[in-house]
């Protein structure tokens, strides 16, 4: 949890150091290009089959795209990483926090009103090769500033921010 949130702040730091960024958000895709797909896993595939697809026509254009899904199955992860060439793909692994609960819809997974919610009766698979990962500190969370700073550095380090 804390996607959009960071996604958001990531989106600004590089605004101010003049790249050009555009969020590719699940939630809001789903409102519109993704909005006849559901939960199921073939139906997150493809959502995010779409996603990473988009991201390459940004890509073209020369914009940097953060796209903040849940995107939990490891496979849909490496589809992507594999259609962008290879260094314009990076994955930040995010901890899940569910006690925030801002919608309410771990509550009603776990009282079994939502079937198939990530992380309760549906799998998060962790990657086993993520660029970056994010990670609360003494069981608090590094505020979103500062994780986009991190990602921004990581970025930088590795002249992605050259051209
Ligand atoms: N069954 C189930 N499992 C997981 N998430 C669910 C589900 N039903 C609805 N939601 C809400 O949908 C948002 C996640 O959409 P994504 O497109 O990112 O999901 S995925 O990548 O296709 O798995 C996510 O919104 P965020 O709060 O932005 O994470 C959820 O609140
Ligand atoms: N680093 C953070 N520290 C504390 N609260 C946060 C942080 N990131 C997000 N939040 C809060 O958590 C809630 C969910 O964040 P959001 O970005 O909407 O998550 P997601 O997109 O993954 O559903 C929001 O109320 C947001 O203000």
């Amino acid at each position: 949890m804390g996607k959009s949130t960071l996604a958001c702040s990531l989106s600004r730091e590089l605004h101010s150091k003049g790249k050009l960024s555009y969020i590719l958000d699940g939630d809001n895709l789903r409102h519109g290009l993704n909005k006849d797909l559901d939960f199921e896993p073939e139906d997150r595939t493809e959502n995010i089959r779409r996603t990473g697809e988009v991201a390459k026509l940004f890509a073209d254009a020369g914009l940097i795209c953060v796209a903040s899904l849940i995107s939990p199955y490891r496979r849909d992860r490496d589809t992507c990483r594999a259609m962008l060439p290879d260094a314009n793909f990076i994955e930040a692994r995010l901890q899940l926090c569910e006690a925030r609960d801002p919608k309410g819809l771990y509550k009603l997974a776990r009282a079994g009103k939502i079937k198939g919610f990530t992380g309760i009766d549906d799998p998060y698979e962790p990657p086993i090769n993520c660029e970056i990962e994010l990670k609360q500190e003494y069981g608090v969370c590094p505020t979103p500033t500062l994780m986009a700073g991190n990602v921004v550095t990581y970025l930088e380090e590795k002249g992605f921010l050259e051209c």
